[in-house]
C-alpha cells in the first residue's frame, strides 16, 4: 500500500545508550527527520533491529512530562515508556517518541486538565470544559516517520484503537495491534477506566466497583 502522506527524510541518526533507574542498559539509535508535516521534533529511537522481523513492533508514545520524565502517578506513561523499551529491544523495532503532550493540547493544558479532574471531571471531561479536543493528536508525521525508516508493515504496541486506525488510514499495513502491560494504581486507575470506558482502550482492569472496596 502506498502511504497518503509527504515524504519525510532522516536528518541524523546518532547513538545513545540508554539506562533506567531499575538497571535496564540498552543503546538507542536516535533518528531525526526533515520534513515532518507538523513541524515538532519528534525522535524516533530504533531498538534491536528491527530487520530480522518480518514486522518490527513499533509504539508511537505520546510526550508526558509528568509521566515520563517525573514519575507522574497520575497515568501510566512512566511505565509503558519503560515497558516498550525493552520489549521493542527485544524483538527488533521502533519507538517513536511524539511531541504530543497531553493528547496534543500542551503540558499547560494538560495541568489546567488536571485542576478540573481534581474537581470531579473526568480526563475528556476536562479537556472538553477548557474548550479543547478530547484527543487532538495526528499520527500524519508518525506514518512519514516510519515511511523514511523504510517501515511499511508493522506490529503496534498500544492499548488505543485510533492509533491503528489512523495509521491504518495513512497507508500503513498494522499487521496486528500488541496490548501493553497494565500499568494501575490506586492513583491513575479512574484515568485508565475513562479511556477503557470512553475510548475502548483495551486495558484489562478489575471494576472500579470490586476496587473500591
Ligand atoms: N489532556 C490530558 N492528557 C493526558 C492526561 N493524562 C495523560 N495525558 C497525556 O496522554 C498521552 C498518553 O499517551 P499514550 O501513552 O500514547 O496513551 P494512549 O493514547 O492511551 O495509548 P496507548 O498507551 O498506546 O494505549 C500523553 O501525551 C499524556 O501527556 C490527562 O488527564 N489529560
Ligand atoms: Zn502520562
Amino acid at each position: 500500500m502506498t502511504p497518503s502522506t509527504d515524504a519525510a527524510t532522516v536528518r541524523t541518526r546518532v547513538r545513545i545508550p540508554l539506562s533506567f533507574s531499575d538497571g535496564y542498559q540498552v543503546t538507542a539509535e536516535v533518528i531525526t527527520f526533515n520534513g515532518l508535516a507538523d513541524g515538532a521534533e519528534h525522535v524516533a529511537l530504533v531498538l534491536g533491529d528491527p530487520a530480522t522481523a518480518a514486522a518490527p513492533l513499533v509504539r508511537l508514545h505520546s510526550e508526558c512530562l509528568t509521566g515520563d520524565a517525573f514519575g507522574s502517578a497520575r497515568c501510566d506513561c512512566g511505565p509503558q515508556l519503560r515497558e516498550a523499551t525493552e520489549r521493542i529491544a527485544a524483538t527488533g523495532g521502533v519507538l517513536l517518541y511524539l511531541r504530543q503532550e497531553g493528547r496534543g493540547i500542551g503540558l499547560y493544558n494538560k495541568l489546567d486538565a488536571y485542576a478540573l479532574q481534581d474537581t470531579g471531571l473526568d480526563t475528556y471531561q476536562a479537556n472538553t470544559a477548557l474548550g479543547l479536543p478530547e484527543d487532538a493528536r495526528d499520527y500524519t508525521a508518525a506514518a512519514q516517520m516510519l515511511t523514511a525508516l523504510g517501515i511499511t508493515d508493522l506490529d503496534l504496541l498500544t492499548n488505543n484503537p485510533d492509533k491503528a486506525r489512523q495509521l491504518r488510514d495513512l497507508g500503513l499495513a498494522v499487521t496486528r495491534t500488541v496490548p501493553t502491560g497494565v500499568h494501575s494504581t490506586p492513583s491513575n486507575l479512574r484515568y485508565l477506566h475513562a479511556k477503557v470506558q470512553h475510548t475502548h482502550h483495551t486495558i484489562a482492569l478489575a471494576p472500579m466497583a470490586i476496587l473500591a472496596r
